[in-house]
C-alpha cells in the first residue's frame, strides 16, 4: 500500500463540538484523512457518527471547532458552498425520488467539479442500475437504492465521499457488491469516509478506524492492526 500520509490531508477535523439545539451530540472529535484512504467510523448507536458526517458537509448548524476539506476552512459556510469543496454526502435515508426513474435521480445532483464520473460509467460500476434505469425510484429494491445513492453523487466531481450507514438492511450478496464498488472507487483515486455498523464489511474494506462513543474518538487502529489484535477490537466494539 502507498504511503498516502505523503500526502496533506484531505480532510482534518479537530476539536469538533456540535449541538441539536441545547443537547450536545459531539465533544470534540479529532480525525483526518488522507487521498486515496477508506476511513470507517465505528461506535455504537447514538455515539455521534452520522453527526460527525453531517457536521462536515455542513448539516449540523451549531458546530464549533474547525474542519478543513481540501486545505480549506469550512468556517461558516453553507453546505452547497463545502460541496464545491469537493465533498459528498449519501446519507442513511438514501434520498432517492419515488417519482423519478434511476436515470433522472442519477442526473440529479449538480456536477460541482470536473473529473466526476459519467453515467455509463456509473452504470459500469453497477450493472443492476443499468438494467434498471427506466425504472421509478419506488420500484426499486433497498440493495439498488442504495447503488443509486451512492452513484448519484459520482457524477459530481467530488473526490472525497462520505458515506453513511451503505449496507444496513441488505442481503450478504448485495453487501458483497457494495465492497467491490467501494473497492473499485479506492482504485479510482476516491477517499470515502464512512460510518459503519457492520464490523465484518467495515474491516474488509477500510483502512484505518476510529471508534467514536458519547461524541468523542476514543481509539483508532488501521487494518494491520485488526488481524494481530482483533480480539481486544471485538471486545471494544461490543460485536
Ligand atoms: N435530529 C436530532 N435531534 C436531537 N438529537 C439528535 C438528533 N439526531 C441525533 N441526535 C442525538 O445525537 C446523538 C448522536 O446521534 P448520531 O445519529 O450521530 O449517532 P450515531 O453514532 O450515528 O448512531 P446511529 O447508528 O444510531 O445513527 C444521539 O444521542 C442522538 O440521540
Amino acid at each position: 500500500m502507498p504511503d498516502v500520509r505523503a500526502a496533506a490531508p484531505c480532510l482534518e477535523v479537530h476539536q469538533l463540538t456540535g449541538f441539536y439545539n441545547e443537547t450536545q451530540a459531539l465533544h470534540g472529535i479529532d480525525l483526518t484523512v488522507y487521498p486515496g484512504e477508506v476511513v470507517c467510523l465505528l461506535g455504537r448507536n447514538g455515539a455521534g457518527k452520522t453527526t460527525t458526517l453531517r457536521a462536515i458537509v455542513g448539516l449540523l448548524s451549531r458546530r464549533y471547532g474547525r474542519i478543513v476539506v481540501n486545505g480549506r476552512s469550512t468556517e461558516g459556510l453553507a453546505p452547497e458552498d463545502i460541496a464545491h469543496l469537493g465533498v459528498a454526502y449519501c446519507p442513511e435515508e438514501r434520498g432517492i425520488f419515488a417519482s423519478l426513474n434511476v436515470e433522472e435521480n442519477l442526473l440529479l445532483p449538480p456536477i460541482l467539479k470536473p473529473g466526476g464520473m459519467t453515467v455509463d460509467e456509473i452504470y459500469a460500476l453497477f450493472p443492476n442500475l443499468k438494467l434498471r434505469r427506466k425504472s421509478p425510484g419506488t420500484r426499486l429494491s433497498g440493495g439498488e437504492q442504495q447503488m443509486l445513492a451512492i452513484g448519484r453523487i459520482l457524477r459530481t466531481g467530488a473526490k472525497l465521499l462520505l458515506l453513511d450507514e451503505c449496507t444496513e438492511g441488505l442481503a450478504p450478496v448485495i453487501i458483497d457488491k457494495i465492497g467491490e464498488a467501494i473497492a473499485a472507487l479506492r482504485q479510482r483515486g476516491f477517499t470515502i469516509l464512512m460510518v459503519e455498523q457492520n464490523f465484518r464489511f467495515a474491516s474488509g474494506v477500510g483502512d484505518r478506524f476510529y471508534v467514536i462513543e458519547e461524541g468523542q474518538v476514543i481509539e483508532q487502529f488501521n487494518r494491520q492492526a485488526i488481524d494481530e489484535d482483533r480480539p481486544r477490537i471485538e471486545a471494544l466494539l461490543g460485536v
